[in-house]
């Protein structure tokens, strides 16, 4: 039976993950807005664009924080943010969908979604991967460790120095990987199956650029930074 325990310094870098994790709430905010208010199309498309937007800039900020991003090449800083922050933002979704609410508020925030604009198709991927994030129940290290190790993905488009990549992404999987034998005993497969989760979250890549421009409304106003990071218009 390994005896697994996690050393001060992996306990220390949790903790300025989990930190800087911390200091991006802002989909809560969605969530309470879906939960208050039914919106047209149009008002739904304009509070994904600037939450999304937004998002990216808190990405950044977290992104930042992660121990040794900022002595990466700078060409791969972008890349990694690039290729992540649609996933990150799917994955902050999952993980929102899936918090505790009050009776009853999860269907409504699923019917909200559901009537927010985007095209029927996208609806079965997007929630089979919310639920499937949901029945993990995840701590927030967990969720913290699993976004920095989604932005660290090392085969990115055009990352030059993958190594470098590797070299900051495996202490964060070592550190996940302790984190899920101590906190699910029961569950040996615990580490595969939320690695797993990261490979859904691609798949939801391919889609992101058409659930908006098929968002059931005309004249998609995106902004200049979501065109740069959502490869729209
Ligand atoms: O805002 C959002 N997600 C966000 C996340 C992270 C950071 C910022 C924003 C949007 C809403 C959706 C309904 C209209 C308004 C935006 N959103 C999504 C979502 C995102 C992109 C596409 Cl293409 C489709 C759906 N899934 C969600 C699940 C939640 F529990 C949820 F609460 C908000 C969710």
């Amino acid at each position: 039976k390994e005896k697994v325990e996690i050393t001060k310094a992996q306990r220390a870098l949790m903790k300025v993950i989990v930190d800087a994790y911390n200091r991006h709430k802002i989909p809560q905010d969605v969530a309470k807005k879906l939960l208050q208010d039914q919106y047209s199309a149009e008002e739904n498309f304009l509070l994904l664009t600037e939450m999304a937007t937004s998002q990216v800039q808190v990405l950044v900020e977290f992104t930042k924080n992660i121990p040794g991003f900022l002595s990466l090449n700078h060409e791969d800083q972008i890349a990694l943010l690039k290729g992540s922050a649609v996933e990150a933002m799917f994955l902050r979704s999952a993980q929102v969908f899936s918090q505790k609410m009050p009776n009853g508020h999860t269907e409504v925030l699923e019917e909200r979604i559901r009537k927010s604009g985007i095209s029927e198709e996208f609806m079965t991927p997007m929630f089979n991967f919310y639920k499937s994030i949901g029945e993990l129940h995840m701590i927030e290290e967990e969720q913290a460790l699993l976004t920095a190790i989604t932005i660290l993905t090392p085969d990115r488009p055009f990352v030059k120095d993958q190594q470098a990549v590797e070299r900051l992404q495996e202490p964060m999987l070592e550190v996940l990987r302790k984190l899920c034998v101590l906190q699910h005993p029961q569950e040996p497969q615990y580490f595969a199956r939320l690695l797993g989760r990261l490979t859904e979250l691609r798949t939801l890549n391919h889609y992101h650029a058409e659930m908006l421009t098929s968002w059931r409304m005309n004249d998609h106003k995106f902004t200049p930074l979501l065109c740069e990071i959502w490869d729209v218009q």
